[in-house]
């Protein structure tokens, strides 16, 4: 998996067919928020899902750090791929792996300050029971793990690339103006945004998603091709 780009936070059908029209491989769905706020209802999200097409996939991305309850969320909802946020135990995941080898699980590294040596040992620990690791950005002032619109260290990321025998989505305060220049230092497998792409209205906008999909595809040839 490879070249791939990802928009999260989808709220309605509306938003979905934009983001599918533009090219975006992936739609993330935050659901079961530990907030409580999610942005779209569950059976919202089960009618977008059923009318992707594959390559195209819909993304549970979830705080649940249990492998039952993650399975039997993802079959409610129909998805293949699943983004755990959360502190999930490696025997979760392994377990997740074994009951459920058809979903495509990925798992969080929140980049913090100071948490580099820690999120390192995290993907020796972690690796064999994921198909993929999503960077993201921890903001302190809130104690937010994602949506934060902030950046971080790309260092740690690239590191953490090299690192990492699976592949890498870079996410974190991604937009259109540094998405090259994230893929150019990071060279990770995949790239998400979700705050980056909204407009004044919340929405994901038009002219800014075609812009970061543009910059991605361009961003992700020129470091094959180099
Ligand atoms: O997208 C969310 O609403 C969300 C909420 C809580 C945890 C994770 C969440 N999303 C995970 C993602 O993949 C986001 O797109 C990622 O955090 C990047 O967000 P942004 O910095 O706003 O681009």
């Amino acid at each position: 998996m490879k070249n791939l780009v990802q928009v999260a936070g989808i709220i309605d059908a509306e938003e979905a067919k934009l983001l599918s029209a533009e090219g975006v491989d992936w739609l993330g769905f935050p659901l079961r928020l530990p907030s409580g706020k999610d942005d779209i209802s569950e059976s919202a999200a089960i009618k977008i899902i059923s009318t992707l097409n594959t390559p195209q996939a819909g993304v549970l991305i979830s705080y649940l750090t249990d492998a039952d309850e993650v399975s039997a969320f993802c079959t409610e909802l129909g998805v293949t791929a699943v983004q755990l946020h959360g502190d999930v135990e490696v025997e979760q995941l392994r377990k997740l792996k074994a009951k459920r080898p058809d979903l495509y699980v990925l798992k969080s590294l929140v980049v913090r300050e100071d948490n580099a040596e820690e999120l390192l040992a995290l993907v020796d620990q972690c690796a064999d029971a994921v198909d993929m690791f999503i960077t993201d950005t921890y903001n302190p002032a809130t104690g937010a793990k994602g949506a934060t619109g902030l950046t971080h260290d790309w260092s740690v990321s690239a590191e953490l690339v090299r690192r990492s025998p699976k592949p890498l989505m870079l996410a974190g305060g991604l937009t259109p103006d540094n998405v090259a220049a994230a893929i150019r230092q990071v060279r990770p497998a995949a790239v998400d945004a979700h705050t980056g792409l909204e407009g004044p209205n919340g929405r994901k906008d038009l002219e800014k998603t075609r812009r970061f999909v543009a910059e991605a595809r361009r961003a992700f040839n020129d470091i094959e091709a180099a």
